[in-house]
């Protein structure tokens, strides 16, 4: 079989150390040989962990340092250093130098190295835009490139072209209109504002190259072969933490490099027959969206001002009516309370891929861009009406540092589904039980108020005679007080505001104003107030979508299977991860992959 037949094998030596090193299809292994040439521990790398090979004796960090020596090369993998503060593995630059006994033996090493991972680590990428928002964040993130990813890039032979944003949705415009013929993916530098950008972008790039429309509820999307990375740098980078399990520029430019590829389930939601924004994580109403108003309000404060908005909306204890139906997935797949975790290589997802693109073959996986429904009727719609501290809608997890385990912690990054929680009217006391859950391993869903269901769409409607334009009043009795924004702005000056008219911009335009809002201290806020502090609540809240409010509060969403790829791998299991080789033939066991 291919997996044993050995390229290259011979001694090599690490400093006054003698190895027996053997470079296979799949594996790069080198085993500690003592004097009596008995055999000590071996190492062994993934090929499609290595991230390059370089003659001599090469460090790329702090500095590039070569000293060109003939019998020398330099092996650069993915070493797997510890776990992060999250769920994932933190990775860093492994970095070995060998010594061979002659240059000849050194040239084949090398030549070998370069062959099997151009053989077998065909998915890498060439070629990259990279979009750096240099106001994400601490606003680190031209720093955060040029330090730490643009010397890993050009190690592996990775061209990137640099766009600095100067503006809000540059990112999704430049990608939008400009030819991008040779890229092979984008990434962006900055938080989950920066992705949604390159979101929208390559979603509404493709659907335009197939000629679909993405104004349609119930439309069939043209799924994505343009890759997005995402290099965390921003305030919020819930995308990166929840397919990648770490928030770790360094981690998350090795997965681009090696061309990991994980596809992500994509929201689409729609009002009326108008597309209004995707999402990948969180579509939000009360709580969460008026927490997230509230914060807007409050920039000044930094990332305090989530924690500050938060307290302030759970002492105003709100709650709205509404009826919410949905089309529920075949509940014989998966349930959002099997107890399971969405991890990388997870069955469910796998299985789904053949199930949402049942003609496509493995080379060409979009081949048939209708084979997505074409085997699917639309199932059983229900519906819910009642009084809601929040429904959340969530295609993945949704897990982040303050919430390890998320909002749905058996959610899937990639089976066409979305999970909707439904959070009806309780008191404080309940409700604080509930979000405290979170930031534990206790079962939120087992409470009595809660009610959880994994579904393929939903849609959401107010009582009759509710005003149904009550986020655009909402929105509109905010823009009043002209002139304390007026001075906001003037405090931020380098927050550029692009207010724009197209459909999707549009709430673009709704958060710019939000942003605009940042006073501190100047307002009045008795009109948001309520319940225990205020005397008339509001009827209507708005809604969160990936932290931006939504312009509309009658909405409709359905989830897209496999939409995008990023490329990331899932949140990879430690013990898997750093566990045992898989090539038992080959190590008889004894062998630990990458050392740590
Ligand atoms: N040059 C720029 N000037 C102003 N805004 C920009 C610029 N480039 C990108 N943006 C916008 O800034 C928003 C926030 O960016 P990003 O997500 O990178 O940072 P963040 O700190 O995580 O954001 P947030 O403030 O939402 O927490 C994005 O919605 C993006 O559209």
């Amino acid at each position: 079989m291919e997996i044993n037949t050995l390229k290259v094998e011979s001694s090599l030596w690490i400093g006054n150390k003698r190895y027996r090193a053997a470079l296979s299809a799949w594996y790069f292994s080198w085993t500690e040989l003592d004097k009596k040439n008995r055999e000590k521990k071996t190492v062994s790398v993934r090929v499609s962990e290595v991230i390059g090979v370089e003659d001599g004796r090469v460090e790329i960090q702090p500095q590039k340092k070569v000293e060109d020596t003939d019998r020398d090369f330099t092996l650069f993998y993915v070493k797997r250093s510890g776990r992060g503060s999250g769920q994932g593995v933190l990775w860093s630059l492994g970095r070995t130098q060998f010594s061979c006994p002659s240059r000849d033996l050194r040239d084949q090493w090398v030549t070998q190295v370069r062959t099997a991972l151009k053989t077998h680590s065909p998915a890498r990428p060439h070629r990259l835009l990279v979009f750096i928002n240099p106001f994400g964040g601490k606003r680190r993130g031209k720093q955060i490139f040029h330090s730490l990813v643009a010397p890993l890039f050009e190690l592996a032979g990775i061209s990137s072209h640099v766009v600095v944003t100067e503006r809000a949705n540059q990112a999704r415009d430049h990608i939008l209109k400009k030819d991008l013929t040779g890229f092979d993916g984008v990434v962006c530098v900055g938080g989950d504002g920066m992705f949604s950008e390159l979101l929208h972008g390559v979603i509404g790039r493709t659907q335009q190259e197939a000629g679909l429309s993405e104004h349609d509820p119930s439309g069939v999307l043209q799924p994505c072969d343009l890759h997005i990375g995402i290099i965390p740098a921003g305030s919020t980078d819930c995308v990166c933490f929840a397919t990648v399990g770490v928030n770790d520029p360094v981690t998350s430019a090795l997965h681009i490099i090696i061309g990991d590829s994980q596809p992500l389930d994509v929201c689409a939601v729609h009002h009326q027959s108008s597309l209004v924004r995707y999402s990948v994580s969180l579509v939000g109403y009360g709580f969460y969206g008026d927490v997230l108003a509230e914060s807007e309000r409050h920039r000044w404060m930094g990332p305090l001002r989530y924690d500050y908005s938060g307290c302030m909306m759970y002492l105003c204890n709100r709650s709205y009516q509404g009826t919410v139906q949905f089309l529920l997935a075949d509940p014989g797949l998966s349930s959002p309370r099997d107890k399971t975790r969405c991890l990388s290589g997870c069955r469910v997802c796998s299985e789904s891929t053949e199930r949402l693109f049942p003609l496509s073959d493995s080379c060409s996986l979009y081949s048939d861009k209708l084979s997505q429904y074409s085997d699917q009727s639309e199932g059983e719609w229900m519906s819910v009406s009642g009084r809601f501290k929040c429904i959340s809608l969530t295609c993945m997890s949704s897990s982040c540092p303050k919430s390890p385990l998320g909002l749905s912690p058996s959610a899937h990054l990639a089976d066409g589904t979305g999970d909707l929680i439904l959070v009806r009217d309780t008191n404080a006391l309940g409700f604080l039980t509930y979000l405290h859950r979170h930031t534990t391993s206790q079962d939120q869903f087992d409470l009595p108020f809660v009610e959880v269901h994994r579904v393929k769409a939903v849609k959401f409607t107010l009582p009759p005679g509710e005003d149904s334009g009550e986020a655009e009043k909402y929105e509109r009795s905010e823009q009043n007080t002209e002139e304390e924004e007026e001075e906001a702005v003037m405090e931020h000056p380098d927050k550029p505001c692009v207010h724009e008219s197209s459909k999707s911009g549009s709430l673009q335009h709704l958060a710019c104003t939000a942003k605009e809002r940042g006073a501190p201290g100047k307002r009045k806020t008795s009109d948001f107030l309520c319940g225990l502090c205020c005397s008339k609540p509001p009827a209507v809240s708005v809604w969160n979508c990936d932290g931006e409010i939504l312009p509309h509060t009658e909405i409709s969403c359905r989830v897209h299977g496999q939409l995008v790829r990023l490329y990331a791998r899932g949140i990879e299991d430690e013990a898997r991860a750093v566990g045992l080789c898989e090539d038992s033939r080959d190590c008889k066991g004894k062998c630990v992959l990458h050392s740590r």
